[in-house]
């Protein structure tokens, strides 16, 4: 598998944000959004490692920690991405109650396979499976090639994150109720960093009694404002 890269911070976005986490970064991604802040592991070619998914499980044992983030690039491009998913889950952890494995995903990849990998695991293995699914909104440029039928797989373990540019906040509502995600999924709100100020976002949710969703800043930017890798 293409790693661009693999290291232990903690976790920046979504439900476990400020826990420690081993994160692997794959390379290449099928969207190109325009506010990525990981374009240098999408470009074709991007410096990658060759790793296979009994490596990454070890290095995974190795940290010990319990939270696992697997991100990109866009990680469910990746064809042993459930092979790996699978070694994760039947790990031990650290606190002898399994891994909490996340996968960070565009909404542009079909999460079928890994929703049915999860379900037919179900309680037989020690660990946890989560996915965090971006909606791309209209600042984005990638809004068209999001896939409806992946936010129907979702369920309480897992996150819904609208990525909110100039303008986007009333699109992210309308979506949140079309997709019937309130009550239904976690919804995270975060603001396309430097793009918008995040007191925004926040007035936009009293506006709209938004009780049901949760407002971000991703930790790590705030942190290490001027590093871009391993953090
Ligand atoms: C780099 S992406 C990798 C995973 C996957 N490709 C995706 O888009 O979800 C990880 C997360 O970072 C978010 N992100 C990327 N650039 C951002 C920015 N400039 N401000 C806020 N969030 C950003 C994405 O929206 C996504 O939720
Ligand atoms: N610290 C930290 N937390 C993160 N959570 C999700 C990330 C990602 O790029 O997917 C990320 C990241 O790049 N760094
Ligand atoms: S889908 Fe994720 S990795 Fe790909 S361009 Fe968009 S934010 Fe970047
Ligand atoms: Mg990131």
């Amino acid at each position: 598998m293409p790693v661009a890269e693999r290291f232990v911070s903690i976790n920046g976005e979504g439900a476990c944000a400020g826990k420690l986490a081993a994160f692997i970064r794959f390379a290449g991604c099928n969207l190109r959004c325009g506010y990525c802040d990981t374009m240098w592991a999408n470009v074709p070619g991007a410096a990658a490692k060759g790793e296979t998914p009994e490596q990454l499980a070890a290095w995974v044992r190795q940290t010990g920690v319990e939270c696992v983030t697997l991100t990109g690039g866009e990680p469910v491009l990746q064809p042993l991405l459930p092979q790996l998913v699978e070694l994760l889950l039947g790990e031990p952890g650290p606190c002898e109650r399994g891994l909490r494995v996340e996968i960070e995903t565009n909404g542009a990849a079909d999460l079928g396979e890994l929703a049915a990998l999860r379900a037919r695991i179900g309680d037989a293995t020690p660990g946890v499976l989560s996915f965090t699914v971006d909606w791309k909104l209209p600042s984005s440029g990638m809004e068209q090639r999001m896939l409806p039928a992946n936010f129907r797989l979702l369920d309480t373990r897992d996150t819904v994150k609208f990525v909110c540019g100039q303008g986007d906040l009333p699109r992210a509502l309308e979506v949140a109720r079309q997709l019937d995600l309130p009550g239904r999924v976690p919804v995270y709100l975060s603001p396309c960093f430097g793009d918008i100020e995040p007191a925004r976002i926040v007035e936009f949710m009293q506006e709209n009694q938004m009780t049901w969703a949760t407002a971000q800043v991703q930790l790590h930017k705030v942190i290490w404002p001027d590093v871009e890798r391993g953090v």
